[in-house]
């Protein structure tokens, strides 16, 4: 069986990952990172950050982010502690799938990551208290181009599946999106 197993979903780009975990009495191993089988998923180059996320309580929620052009960015999202409701809103000019939204359970258990393609919006909510992910990034952080959506726009729908406990300020004051919005140009 392959380390790493790739799975579709409705949003073009927007892949599933689901880890094999080699168990035993110790715990286990898994790989979190395979630039060969990610290729063929559409990562499209090195990792060139890498970044951490802890949250501490049930029903946090973080989002809806993405970098603008030409920073924009593929994102593979894992959870190696807890567990999230993981969404990608895809924000693209011209996609079928504009606006449409996509979420996954992810869990330290089901060892199920995202991979997120350049023009979606990524967030989550905390499903469990004490949730670490892990972050793999195609482009670097370039706070002049770290953009969001607002995560309760009623035009992109994301049914949160428990009460919100913390938001932070800056995405309670993120934008809803204009009745006209086309999406952006990636
Ligand atoms: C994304 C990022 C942030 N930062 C700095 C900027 C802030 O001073 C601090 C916290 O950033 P922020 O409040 O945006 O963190 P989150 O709200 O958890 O956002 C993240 O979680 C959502 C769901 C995501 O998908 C993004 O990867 C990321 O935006 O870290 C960095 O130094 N490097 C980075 O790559």
């Amino acid at each position: 069986m392959r380390r790493l197993t790739i799975g579709d979903t409705p949003i073009a780009g927007v892949k599933t990952i689901d880890r094999q975990l080699f168990r035993d009495e110790r715990g286990h191993f898994g790989r979190l990172f395979c630039a060969e089988t990610l290729a063929e998923a559409g990562w499209p180059g090195p990792v060139v950050q890498i970044n951490e996320s802890w949250t501490s309580r049930r029903g946090s929620l973080r989002g809806m982010h993405y970098q603008i052009p030409p920073h924009a960015e593929s994102k593979l999202v894992t959870c190696i502690r807890g567990a999230v409701m993981d969404v990608a809103v895809d924000l693209r000019h011209g996609s079928p799938t504009l606006l449409g939204w996509h979420a996954e359970t992810l869990s330290a258990e089901n060892g199920r990551a995202l991979l997120l393609p350049p023009g979606c919006a990524h967030g989550f909510q905390a499903l469990t208290d004490d949730v670490l992910l892990v972050y793999c990034h195609s482009a670097p952080y370039v706070p002049a181009a770290d953009a969001g959506v607002q995560p309760l726009d009623p035009r992109i729908g994301i049914r949160w599946p428990v009460p919100i406990a913390d938001l932070s300020e800056r995405d309670r004051n993120l934008p809803s999106l204009p009745a006209n919005y086309l999406g952006v140009r990636f």
